[in-house]
């Protein structure tokens, strides 16, 4: 058989077939141009990551107890990283240090176009986030796009535990605590994260002991004084603020980030992405993104 068409219907043909193999003009929700453009967001991974440490006095809890503030944020588009690091008795406290730093580089270096890092820590994890303050990045061959820390009721000087029962499985000395303290290497700080303006909101609980408020606030006060002579945060010119929250204790104030009406939403400003998360108490699919120690 032979089959003769014009050079109009090879060309309506051809557009027709454009037309069937171009997906984008296929789309129903969103408009070709948008639908292409969120789908290279997504495949670009240009996301904010919130990187969340969590606590248990170095010797309790884990990555699998720890992704309760997943939902609200993935429902608004930012990653959430819980990073598993080795507790005591099996991890000293300078390799749990180590693991957070090695984590957060993991993300950098796995996801180069993220919308920043946001380390946030509770408690324990506070005080391995607040590590990453004073983290010398060229070490590790790539500065993390650090551009928030969330330090929830943590501790910065670690000299007080060393004589408690804190440290039966951690066995710091005197020597390991200052060492670990970020309150004590402020100065010596290295380098500090890409972005100058990388905001610190330091956070405690109402109900937090008073050595938890004092930890909280000698770190973050806005100028040194006779009374507290070390340097902090403010006087080493981090763009640092402090909230005490309202009538939460030390358990609640973390449980809360699963909540629509969170109680972080009084914090004001919120410099982070994760209040416009919690803010909006969308719960969207619940997909953490995890790895473990052997993959970084
Ligand atoms: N043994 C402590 C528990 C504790 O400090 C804690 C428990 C869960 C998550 C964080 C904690 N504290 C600091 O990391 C207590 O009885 O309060």
């Amino acid at each position: 058989m032979i089959l003769l068409i014009s050079a109009s219907q090879v060309s309506r043909i051809t557009g027709e077939l454009e037309k069937q193999y171009t997906p984008s003009k296929w789309t129903v929700r969103l408009g070709a141009e948008e639908t292409l453009k969120t789908f290279s967001q997504i495949g670009s991974q240009a996301w904010p990551f919130l990187v969340f440490v969590h606590g248990g006095y170095w010797q309790y809890g884990s990555k699998d107890e720890s992704a309760f503030m997943v939902n609200p944020l993935t429902a608004q588009g930012v990653a959430v990283v819980v990073v598993a690091y080795d507790i005591a008795p099996k991890g000293t406290l300078d390799q749990m240090v180590d693991q957070v730093a090695r984590s957060t580089v993991f993300v950098q270096k796995r996801y180069p176009c993220n919308e920043g890092i946001y380390l946030c820590g509770h408690s324990a994890g506070a005080h391995l986030a607040a590590m990453m303050l004073l983290t010398n990045w060229t070490k590790h061959g790539v500065t993390p796009n650090l551009r928030g820390f969330l330090l929830i009721s943590g501790i910065y000087d670690l000299e007080p535990i060393v004589s408690t029962s804190v440290n039966a499985p951690l066995h710091m000395t005197l020597e390991g605590a200052r060492r670990n303290s970020p309150q004590w290497h402020l100065e010596a700080a290295p380098v500090k994260p890409a972005d100058p303006a990388c905001p610190v909101l330091v956070i405690v609980g109402q109900h937090d002991s008073p050595e938890f408020h004092r930890q909280s606030r000698e770190f973050y006060q806005r100028h040194a004084s006779s009374h507290f002579p070390a340097q902090t945060l403010c006087t080493r010119g981090w763009k640092a603020s402090f909230e005490e929250l309202h009538d939460v204790d030390h358990f609640e104030i973390i449980w809360n980030l699963t909540q629509e009406d969170d109680v972080l939403n009084q914090v004001e400003p919120w410099p982070f992405p994760l209040v416009a998360a919690i803010h909006s108490g969308q719960h969207g699919p619940f997909s953490p993104i995890e790895f473990e120690e052997g993959s970084f």
